[in-house]
C-alpha cells in the first residue's frame, strides 16, 4: 500500500536517507522510532509526497490519505468543524455528519477555533481531520505528543481500528510504550543516515 523504494535524500550536502526501502501493507501499522533529528519526519514527508527524494520512488496505492504532522497546520480563523470540512469531499450534509462524529470521538467542540484550544486539543483536531477523510493510508507524526493518557489510549484505539479495517499506517513516535496498544511493526533507527530495508 505504501512502497518507498531505494530512496536517497540529502540536506545541505549531508546525507539523511540512504538507499532506503520501506513497505507498509494493507492491514499493517509501521512505527519509526529513533533519536531526534535522524530524519524520521523527513521520511514521512517523502511518503506523503510533501518532500521529493533526490532519487528513488514512492508509490501509494490509494489517493485517500489522512495526515497529521507535528505542526498541526490548522486554519486559525475557522471553527473546528470548518477545519475538517475544508479537506472533506462529497455531499455537505454527509461531510458535516462525518466531521461531527470525528470531533465528538476526539472530544472537541465543533464551534471552537484553534487559537482558543490547548496544544492537546489542537493535536486532537489534527488527528480528527486525518481520520475524517476516511483514509486508506494514515501518515502520523508523533500522534501521541501533547495528549494525556486517556487521549493517547483513545488515539491508539482509532489507529488500531483503522488497521483492522484494512488500512495502512506509517507513524513516527518517541513513545514506545503506546506501541503495545495496537498491532505494530516497529522499525528502530539507531543513528543516521537512515538506511532501511524493511
Ligand atoms: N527544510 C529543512 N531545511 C534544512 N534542514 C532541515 C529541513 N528539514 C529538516 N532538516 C534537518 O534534517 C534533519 C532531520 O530532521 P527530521 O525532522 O526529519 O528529524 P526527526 O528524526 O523527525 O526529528 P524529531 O524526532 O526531533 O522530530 C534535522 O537535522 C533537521 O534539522
Amino acid at each position: 500500500m505504501i512502497a518507498i523504494e531505494n530512496v536517497n535524500f540529502a540536506i545541505g550536502g549531508t546525507s539523511l536517507i540512504q538507499n532506503t526501502t520501506l513497505r507498509v501493507a494493507a492491514r499493517e501499522a509501521v512505527c519509526l522510532c529513533g533519536p531526534s533529528g535522524v530524519g524520521k519526519t523527513t521520511l514521512l514527508e517523502i511518503a506523503a509526497g510533501l518532500t521529493a527524494p533526490d532519487s528513488g520512488t514512492v508509490s501509494l496505492d490509494s489517493a485517500r490519505i489522512g495526515c497529521a504532522f507535528q505542526d498541526d497546520i490548522l486554519v486559525p480563523w475557522l471553527t473546528a468543524l470548518d477545519n475538517l470540512l475544508l479537506v472533506m469531499t462529497g455531499p455537505l450534509a454527509q461531510a458535516r455528519a462525518g466531521a461531527g462524529g470525528w470531533l465528538d470521538r476526539f472530544g472537541l467542540d465543533p464551534d471552537m477555533r484553534p487559537p482558543q484550544m490547548s496544544g492537546g486539543m489542537r493535536r486532537r483536531l489534527s488527528l480528527a481531520r486525518a481520520f475524517a477523510v476516511e483514509p486508506e493510508i494514515l501518515l502520523l507524526d508523533e500522534p501521541f505528543a501533547f495528549l494525556d493518557d486517556q487521549w493517547q489510549a483513545r488515539t491508539a484505539m482509532h489507529v488500531e481500528a483503522h488497521r483492522q479495517g484494512g488500512g495502512a499506517v506509517l507513524l513516527v513516535s518517541h513513545q514506545e510504550r503506546h506501541l503495545d496498544a495496537f498491532q505494530c511493526r516497529t522499525v528502530f533507527i539507531d543513528h543516521g543516515p537512515i538506511k532501511l530495508s524493511a
